[in-house]
C-alpha cells in the first residue's frame, strides 16, 4: 500500500466468532489497488486466525461497492504522468478471489446495501451467499465503459442468474433490482437495512454449521443449459451485438469468454476472462468511454460557479410557455420527475393539443410497461393548463418554448416580469436567438437563463444551459440542480447563436449539401455517416427535424456568420414542392406507410435545380468519394466550428463539447466526442485537409478557424486547456 492510501477495508471480529470486512472508499467505495489489496490482507488474516470462523463483506454508508476503481484506469493503461501498477495476471481474479476466497475452509457472506456493481458485484458473487436490503442494485455496467468484468463476472454471474438474463445485463450494463435478484437467485434473501448485518452474520455460521447451502459459484451448473442449448443463446446474443452495435468489438469478446467458461470449463473462463480485460483495458473504445464517464461527472464542475459554496434554491413549481413539441416534452419531464407543472398556452384548442401531448408522451411508457396506470394518473395530474398569467404569481421557474420570434419572445419575457415573483427564474428554450436579445425591455437579466432541450426533450438526455454575462451564479446553480433531478446531464455554455450544440453542427448538414451540389449521392452520404456510428445521416436528420426548422435556423447562421456559411437552395427548393420531410412523407427520402424511409430517383432534378443556381458542376473526384473522404469532409467542418466554440471560450472544458455532441448529436460515445475524435487525427491532418478543401471548393466553408491554424503550427491536443480565451462564462 502506498503511503497516501486510497481507501482500505477495516476488519472487526465479533464475540459470535464472525470477522466482518467493510469496504471503506468514498464516494461509491470503488475498489483501487490499494482497498484490493487490504481486502487481500483481512482476508489472509481472517483465514489464519483461530477466533474467525466466518466473515462478511460489506460496504460503508449504504454502498456495497461501485466496482473496480476506474481511475486507476488511466494509469494501468500508461497515461502520462500516472503511476501504472497493474497486478500481475490472473492475481485478484484467479488467485486472491477464486482460490483463497471461494475456495476458503471459512464462508463468506456478502452484505449488500445501495449499489454493488461490476468489481463490486464479483467480490459478492465470490462468497458463498448474498444477503441485500430491499435498496440494493446490482449489475456488471462493465461493457458500458468498453471493457469485460474482469474478476470472474463472465463466469459466475450465468451460473447464479442463467445465461440469457446474465447476457442481457451484461450486454445492456443495465442493473437489476434486489427483488429481481432475488427471484433471479443472483441473491439470497432481503432484510431491512438495520438487520442487514446480524442476519448476514447469523447466515454465514450456518453455513458453517451446514443448516444453509455452501455454494461456489464459479462451479454451479444447475442454471447452464445443456451445450446445444447454450450455444444457441449465445449465437442468438452474438447476432443481436452484431445488429446493435456493429463498431463495437468488446460485446462479442465477451460473449467468446462466457463461451469459453460453458465449453471448457469455469477455470479456462476464468483465464480468458483476464487476458481479455487486459487487452480491451488499452483498446481506443475503452479510453474513450472512459473519456465521456468523466467528462458527464465533469459538465457540473464549473469555475467561478460551482466552487463558490451556493446551495441550490427549491423548485416547487414550474410554468411552461408553449404546448408544442418542445413545450409539451418539456412538461413531461417535469412532472416525470415529481414537479407541479403549468402549461400556458394562447387559445383552448392549443393547450388541449398541448395537454394531449403530455398524455400520449406518459400513455406511451405505460403502454411500454414502464409505467403503471395509477402512476400515470397521478403525475398527469401534476400539470395544469392556463391561457393567461394568473398562476404565475407563485411560480420559481418559467421555460419559455415558443416559435423562435425575437419580438414575441421580447414581450413574453417583459409580461413574465410583471407576473411572476422576483425570485422566479426566467429560462427560454431558444436553440439559437441571442438571450440579451430575448431579455432586452425587461431588467431582469441576472434571472435570464437558456434552457435549451433537445427533441423529444423528455428522452433526449442533454440540457444546454446557456448563461450570459449577466446571469447570476445562483440561477446557472438552481438550473443544474433541475437538470440533475430530471434527469439530464447539463453542459454550460455562454451565450452565441446557436450555443454550442447547433453551432457546431451547423456545417453538418452544410458540407453534406456542398458535397451534394458537386455530384456526392445523398445516400451514400447518410450511409457512410450512419456506418460511422451516428444514428442517422445529415440528410435523414433534415427529413426528421422538417425542412420549416432546417431553414429557420440556417438562416440564423447566414445572417450571423455569413462569411463560412454554404448557402444551397436545395432544400428551398424541395419545399417549394411541398417537400418538407417526414411529416409531409416526402424529403430526401419518401416515406411509406410505416415511416420506413425509401431513396427517392426524384430527388436528381431538385439537385440539378439546385446545382444550376449555385453555378456549380459535378466534381468526378467528389462523384466517388470513398466513405473516408465523406467522413471526413462533413466532419471536420464539424470539428472546425467546435474549435472556434472553444477558443471563444463559449465551453469552458473541450471535454463539454464532446459531451455536448454525444448527448445532443448523438455522436458515437464510443469515439470519445468531437474533439476526443479529432485528437485522435491531430491537428496538422485536419488543418491540412480544410485547408486544401478551401482552396479547392469553397474558401469560406472550409477555411481553416486560428484556433486550428494555431495548434497545428504548434502541435498539440485541439483539446488541451486554453490559456488565453476569453471566456464569455
Ligand atoms: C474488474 C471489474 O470488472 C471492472 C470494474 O469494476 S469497472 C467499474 C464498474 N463500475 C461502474 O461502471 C460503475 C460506474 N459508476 C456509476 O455508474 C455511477 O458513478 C454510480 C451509479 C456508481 C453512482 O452514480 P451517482 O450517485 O450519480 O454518482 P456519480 O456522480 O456518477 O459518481 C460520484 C463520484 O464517484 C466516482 N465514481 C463512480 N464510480 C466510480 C468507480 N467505479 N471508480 C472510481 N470512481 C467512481 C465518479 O467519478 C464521481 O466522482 P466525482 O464526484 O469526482 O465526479
Amino acid at each position: 500500500m502506498g503511503s497516501n492510501p486510497k481507501g482500505r477495508t477495516t476488519m472487526e471480529v465479533g464475540a459470535d466468532g464472525v470477522a466482518v470486512i467493510t469496504i471503506i472508499n468514498p464516494p461509491v467505495n470503488s475498489l483501487s489497488l490499494d482497498v484490493l489489496s487490504s481486502l487481500e490482507d483481512n482476508y489472509r488474516e481472517a483465514l489464519h486466525r483461530d477466533d474467525v470462523k466466518a466473515i462478511v463483506v460489506t460496504g460503508e454508508k449504504g454502498k456495497f461497492s461501485g466496482g473496480f476503481d476506474i481511475t486507476a484506469f488511466g494509469g494501468i493503461q500508461g497515461g502520462k504522468g500516472r503511476s501504472a501498477r497493474a497486478p500481475k495476471p490472473g492475481y485478484v481474479s484467479v488467485e486472491v478471489l477464486t482460490d483463497t476466497v471461494e475456495a476458503a475452509k471459512k464462508p463468506s457472506v456478502a452484505a449488500i446495501d445501495g449499489m454493488a456493481y461490476g468489481g463490486g458485484l464479483e467480490v459478492a458473487m465470490v462468497c458463498h451467499a448474498r444477503i441485500s436490503t430491499a435498496n440494493a442494485q446490482l449489475g456488471l455496467p462493465e461493457l458500458s465503459l468498453g471493457i469485460i468484468p474482469g474478476f470472474g463476472g463472465t463466469q459466475r454471474l450465468p451460473r447464479l442468474a442463467g445465461l440469457s438474463k446474465a447476457l442481457e445485463m451484461m450486454l445492456t450494463s443495465k442493473p437489476v433490482r434486489s427483488e429481481e435478484a432475488l427471484s433471479l437467485g443472483l441473491v439470497d434473501a432481503i432484510v431491512p437495512a438495520d438487520e442487514l448485518l446480524s442476519t448476514a452474520r447469523r447466515w454465514a455460521l450456518e453455513i458453517l454449521e451446514r443448516r444453509k447451502p455452501w455454494v461456489a459459484s464459479l462451479y454451479k451448473t444447475d442454471k447452464l443449459e445443456p451445450l446445444g442449448e447454450a450455444k444457441e443463446i449465445l449465437n442468438f446474443a452474438r447476432a443481436q451485438a452484431r445488429k446493435q452495435a456493429p463498431n463495437l468489438k468488446h460485446p462479442l469478446v465477451c460473449i467468446d469468454v462466457v463461451e469459453e467458461g460453458i465449453v471448457s470449463g469455469p477455470r479456462a473462463g476464468l483465464w480468458k476472462e483476464d487476458t481479455a480485460f487486459q487487452g480491451l483495458l488499452h483498446s481506443d473504445t475503452c479510453k474513450s468511454l472512459l473519456h465521456i464517464f468523466f467528462g458527464q461527472r465533469g459538465t457540473t464542475k464549473i469555475p467561478g460557479i460551482t466552487d463558490l459554496g451556493l446551495t441550490p434554491r427549491r423548485i416547487k413549481k414550474v410554468a411552461i410557455l408553449g404546448g408544442g413539441l418542445m413545450g409539451s416534452g418539456i412538461a413531461t419531464a417535469l412532472v416525470l420527475s415529481n414537479y407541479p407543472v403549468i402549461l400556458k398556452e394562447v387559445n383552448e384548442k392549443f393547450l388541449e393539443s398541448g395537454i394531449g401531448r403530455v398524455r400520449a408522451n406518459l400513455q406511451s411508457s405505460v403502454k411500454k410497461g414502464k409505467m403503471t396506470q395509477e402512476k400515470f394518473e397521478k403525475t398527469l395530474s401534476l400539470l395544469k393548463g392556463a391561457l393567461d398569467y394568473e398562476g404565475f404569481r407563485d411560480v420559481d421557474m418559467v421555460i419559455e418554448a415558443v416559435i423562435e420570434n425575437v419580438s414575441l419572445k421580447q414581450q413574453i419575457f417583459a409580461d413574465l416580469e410583471r407576473y411572476c415573483p422576483p425570485h422566479c427564474i426566467l429560462a427560454s428554450n431558444t436553440s439559437t436567438i441571442d438571450l440579451n436579445l430575448i431579455g432586452e425591455k425587461t431588467e431582469s437579466h441576472d434571472r435570464i437563463i437558456g434552457a435549451h432541450f433537445f427533441s423529444p426533450a423528455h428522452v433526449m438526455p442533454l440540457l444546454e444551459i446557456v448563461r450570459t454575462q449577466r446571469t447570476s451564479p445562483q440561477v446557472i446553480v438552481d438550473l443544474l440542480d433541475v437538470g440533475k433531478k430530471i434527469k439530464k446531464t447539463p453542459v454550460v455554455v455562454g451565450n452565441c447563436t446557436g450555443f454550442a450544440v447547433n453551432r457546431m453542427f451547423f456545417p453538418y448538414t452544410q458540407a453534406a449539401l456542398l458535397l451534394v451540389e458537386r455530384g456526392t449521392n445523398v445516400y451514400q452520404i447518410d450511409k457512410a455517416i450512419t456506418k460511422f456510428g451516428m444514428p442517422m445521416g445529415p440528410f435523414r436528420l433534415c427529413d426528421l427535424v422538417g425542412f420549416g426548422v432546417a431553414v429557420a435556423t440556417g438562416s440564423q447562421f447566414v445572417v450571423n456568420f455569413p462569411e463560412r456559411t454554404y448557402k444551397s437552395l436545395l432544400i428551398s427548393l424541395m419545399q417549394e414542392d411541398k417537400r418538407a420531410g417526414e411529416t409531409t412523407r416526402k424529403g430526401f427520402y419518401v416515406y411509406d406507410d410505416k415511416r420506413k424511409a425509401n431513396p427517392d430517383p426524384e430527388l436528381t432534378k431538385y439537385i440539378e435545380k439546385a446545382r444550376n443556381i449555385s453555378g456549380v458542376a459535378i466534381d468526378p473526384k467528389l462523384a466517388k468519394l470513398s466513405d473516408k473522404d465523406i467522413l471526413e469532409m462533413v466532419f471536420f467542418p464539424v470539428v472546425n466550428e467546435a474549435c472556434r466554440v472553444y477558443a471563444e471560450g463559449i465551453a469552458v472544458k473541450a471535454s463539454d463539447l464532446d459531451i455536448a455532441s454525444v448527448m445532443g448529436m448523438g455522436f458515437p460515445p464510443y469515439r470519445g466526442g468531437i474533439m476526443f475524435w479529432a485528437d485522435s487525427f491531430g491537428s496538422k491532418y485536419i488543418c491540412s485537409r480544410l485547408d486544401e478543401w478551401s482552396k479547392m471548393y469553397d474558401g469560406g466553408f472550409f477555411k481553416p478557424c486560428s484556433y486550428l491554424v494555431e495548434r497545428a503550427a504548434k502541435g498539440g491536443p485541439l483539446s488541451s486547456p486554453l490559456e488565453q480565451a476569453k471566456s464569455r462564462l
